[in-house]
């Protein structure tokens, strides 16, 4: 008797069992360490070699929340001016978002105004954490830092270098992204929805149609398209 059954592979069977599925997005200036915190996350190493991203990487993690589990897509954006023009795709259905900056820094800090504005722009309601990253190197790491305030948002210190915070900021943000995405009233994800229903019935309504027609005159050949 075989004892061995096909089993199903593995991503598809997590795939199959997620119960939901969120997009993480990182912003931030060049090297304020972006890439080095997810790698710290995920991999659970650091690297200091200096290497910008090229535009955006995909990372792909699964998560458990309350006994759930959740997908994670992580997209990691480079901070680099060159490719600012990109960025509508990146903030499409986020349903969170890291916003880094370098402690050692202050223009990575100013900075974050800007990337703010713009994530409102494209994400008005989407959870935002602000992330003082390289506390390491740093010895006043109670310095306040008023951005988070002004806007009321989490702010985390952390280091991508030792690790200090790393889990609870990706943890959390998993969990926002989660807790969004399952209350969220965002007027764009409501446009959004209505639009793909509207493309499915349409997809539905021309099937249906298809069908009568093949029924009504069978061996129907497709005219030809004017030219
Ligand atoms: N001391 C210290 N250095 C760090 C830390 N995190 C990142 N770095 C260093 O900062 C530099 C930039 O890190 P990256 O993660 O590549 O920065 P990034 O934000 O992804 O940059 P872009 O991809 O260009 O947008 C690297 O040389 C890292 O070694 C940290 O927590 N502490
Ligand atoms: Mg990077």
């Amino acid at each position: 008797m075989a004892r061995d059954k096909a089993k199903p592979c593995e991503l598809d069977q997590e795939k199959y069992d997620a119960d939901d599925n969120v997009k993480i997005i990182c912003l931030g200036d060049s090297a304020v360490g972006k890439s080095k915190l997810m790698e710290r996350f995920l991999m659970d190493g650091f690297q200091p070699q200096q290497l910008s991203t090229y535009a955006l990487t995909l990372y792909k993690h699964t998560a458990t929340v309350d006994g759930k589990t959740v997908l994670v897509d992580f997209w990691d954006t480079a901070g680099q001016e060159r490719f600012q023009s990109m960025h509508a795709s990146y903030y499409h259905k986020a349903h969170a978002c890291i916003m880094v900056f370098d402690v050692q820094r202050k223009i990575t800090y100013r900075n974050l105004s800007t990337w703010y504005a713009e994530l409102r722009e494209f994400r008005p309601e989407i959870p935002c954490i602000v992330v003082a990253n390289k506390i390491d190197d740093m010895k006043m790491t109670q310095k306040s830092f008023n951005f988070a305030r002004k806007f009321s948002l989490p702010l985390y210190f952390v280091s991508a270098a030792d690790g200090t915070n790393v889990v609870k900021l990706f943890s959390d943000a998993i969990r926002l992204a989660v807790s969004y995405k399952q209350n969220s009233r965002d007027f764009m994800d409501e446009v959004l929805q209505e639009l793909e229903n509207i493309d499915l019935k349409r997809e539905e309504e021309e099937e249906e149609e298809e069908e009568m027609l093949d029924k009504e005159q069978p061996g129907r050949q497709q005219s030809p398209s004017p030219s």
